[in-house]
């Protein structure tokens, strides 16, 4: 039974959810690095939130791990480059907790327009200070929205409902999507220049740090109010308490911090600074929904290898996974065979899938063919990190998909090119279950690809199969199945037997003595 650790507090209802799908659960909350790595090493999966640091050292650790669940959106507490080449799968949920999100945005921007903290704590001191808070209505208003994603779109939704005007500045959105939001595209300076109040709504990525520099914040209207719920570093936080000192900018309200717990920021105690501490994603209706999600898609993985939301792999839904998972299996068998005969300078690879498998989601299926090639070379390789591997090693990984049938209803090519020309082999399912090599470097055979194999090339000559029955024999290898295939009479003929047990070395080098053979290799499969 897989079991999953849940390693920050979470609605109750995701070891539910586990409990219901047949995942054992642990939730052990609030533990030190030591801790976690000393536990890890035991669970197949990790449920989150942002408090858990997943980091190298945590990874090595964890020796079972096979997915990391984030209830939440924002995973840069993940080292995801780390995960993917040990084949963790990454997933978070990034709708749940969004609506959440933008209320909180909305509410710290009333917050700012009326100084309602302020007022609050002046009020319940007993000051009844009616003439000190002076405040600033929203209607008509200029709200500058950076980052208008998922969570950008509902507070430039809200706020146009509040009768604002909103211009955003993100490079990724259309100018077709800003009419359909009802919002002005602009340009980082044209937003600094016209915003009355600014909401960032971005991930932390090398181009967002500090997007609200010291040089940005001069270039804001004067008075401009600020609004941080998405990460701490979008704004450079020394550079706001001065620009709020001054009065440059005439509020500001952060829900996160460069440094979180955020204990001792030196923005506390600044006029007109209003803080929350990560509330971003803290309703119920929040929390129920990450929670649910993240252990459904968890245990979706675990259980049935559904792929949902991950972000280092490609999606494969619970119903596909079962009619993906034979052909997954033809692939790996596949990609192991061409890499266990033709591993001198693979460049490319090209995964081509014929008649009913032109149908599938082709990721899954080239993912596969290249964690069977690169398996023959490090026990590591998965289909998560294989992908990546490839890209490093500068291989060009193509997917072709032919809708029409050829010679079998369903079928899947995998041709690499080494230093040596391309080479080609193909596959099909019977009985659309079992795999079934169909062809090898274009010459048709047919043969399961499975346990310890041989493959031999030989001149197509009599008497051939007697001597190397003998060789076998006396060697003590019982063959199991004998398949044969040959470009023409008396031409290049290909042999591959399924062996017992495997082909020792002395017994390969008498193979290669025998009159006519080219090429001995023993082979295995999972
Ligand atoms: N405070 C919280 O508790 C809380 C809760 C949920 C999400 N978040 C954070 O909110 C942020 C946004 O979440 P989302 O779900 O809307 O993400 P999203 O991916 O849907 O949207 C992010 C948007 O930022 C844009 N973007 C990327 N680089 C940009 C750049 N250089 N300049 C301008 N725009 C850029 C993208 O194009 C995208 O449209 C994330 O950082 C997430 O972690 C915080
Ligand atoms: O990215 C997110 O989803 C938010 O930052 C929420 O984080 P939390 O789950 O720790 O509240």
């Amino acid at each position: 039974m897989p079991k999953v650790l849940i390693s920050d507090k979470m609605s109750p209802l995701a070891a539910q959810i586990f409990r219901e799908r047949g995942v054992e659960v642990d939730e052990i909350t609030g533990e030190t690095k030591d801790q976690l790595i000393a536990r890890i090493g035991e669970y197949d999966g990790l449920a989150i939130r942002s408090s858990t640091k997943v980091t190298k050292e945590i990874l090595a650790a964890a020796t079972n791990l096979k997915v990391i669940g984030r209830a939440g959106i924002g995973v840069d507490n993940v080292d995801i480059p780390a995960a993917s080449a040990q084949g963790v799968v990454v997933m978070n949920t990034p709708f749940g907790n969004s609506i959440t999100t933008a209320e909180h945005a909305i509410a710290l921007m009333f917050a700012l327009a009326r100084q309602l903290p302020e007022a609050d704590a002046s009020t319940q001191a007993g000051k009844w200070e009616k003439n000190r808070f002076m405040g600033v209505e929203l209607t008509g208003k200029t709200l500058g929205l950076i980052g208008a994603g998922n969570i950008g779109s509902i507070v430039a939704d809200r706020a146009l409902g509040l009768k604002m005007k909103v211009v955003a500045y993100d490079p990724f959105l259309t100018a077709d999507r800003a009419v359909e939001l009802g919002i002005e595209k602009a340009d980082l300076d044209t937003l600094l220049a016209k915003a009355d109040f600014i909401t960032l709504h971005t991930p932390l990525t090398d181009q967002t740090r500090n997007i609200l520099s010291r040089e940005n914040l001069a270039k804001t209207k004067k008075g401009v109010r600020i609004i941080n719920c998405a990460r701490g570093g979008l704004i450079d936080e020394a550079a706001l308490k001065d620009a709020l000192d001054s009065g440059q900018v005439g509020g500001a309200a952060l829900d996160v911090f460069v440094e979180e717990p955020a204990t001792a920021s030196p923005l506390f105690n600044t006029p007109n600074f209003i803080s929350t501490p990560h509330l971003g994603a803290s309703t119920n209706e929040a929390q129920v929904n990450v929670a649910l999600q993240v252990a459904e898609q968890m245990a979706d993985f675990l259980v049935t290898g559904g792929v949902t939301n991950a972000l280092n792999m490609p999606s494969l839904s619970a119903e596909e996974a079962p009619k993906l998972k034979p052909y997954m299996a033809l692939a790996e068998r596949l990609g192991s065979l061409v890499g266990q005969l033709a591993h001198d300078g693979l460049t490319a690879i090209s995964v081509e899938m014929e008649g009913a498998a032109a149908a599938l989601n082709p990721k899954p299926i080239t993912s596969a063919v290249l964690a069977g090639l690169m398996r023959v070379h490090s026990d590591t390789v998965n289909m998560v990190n294989a992908p990546f591997l490839a890209r490093e090693r500068g291989m060009d990984v193509r997917e072709v998909r032919r809708e029409r049938e050829g010679d079998y209803h369903t079928m899947v090519r995998v041709t690499v090119a080494t230093q040596a020309g391309e080479r080609s082999v193909a596959g099909t399912l019977f009985g659309n279950t079992a795999p079934r090599l169909v062809e090898l470097f274009g010459i048709k055979v047919e043969a399961d690809l499975a346990g310890d194999m041989l493959y031999i090339v030989n001149e197509d000559a009599p008497g051939f199969i007697g001597r190397l029955g003998s060789t076998l024999g006396e060697a003590g290898v019982n063959i199991g199945t004998f398949h044969l295939g040959r470009r023409d009479a008396g031409g290049e003929a290909v042999l591959l037997l399924s062996v017992d047990t495997p082909v020792p070395a002395a017994v390969l080098d008498a193979i290669l003595k025998l009159p006519g053979v080219k090429r001995a290799t023993a082979l295995k499969f999972d």
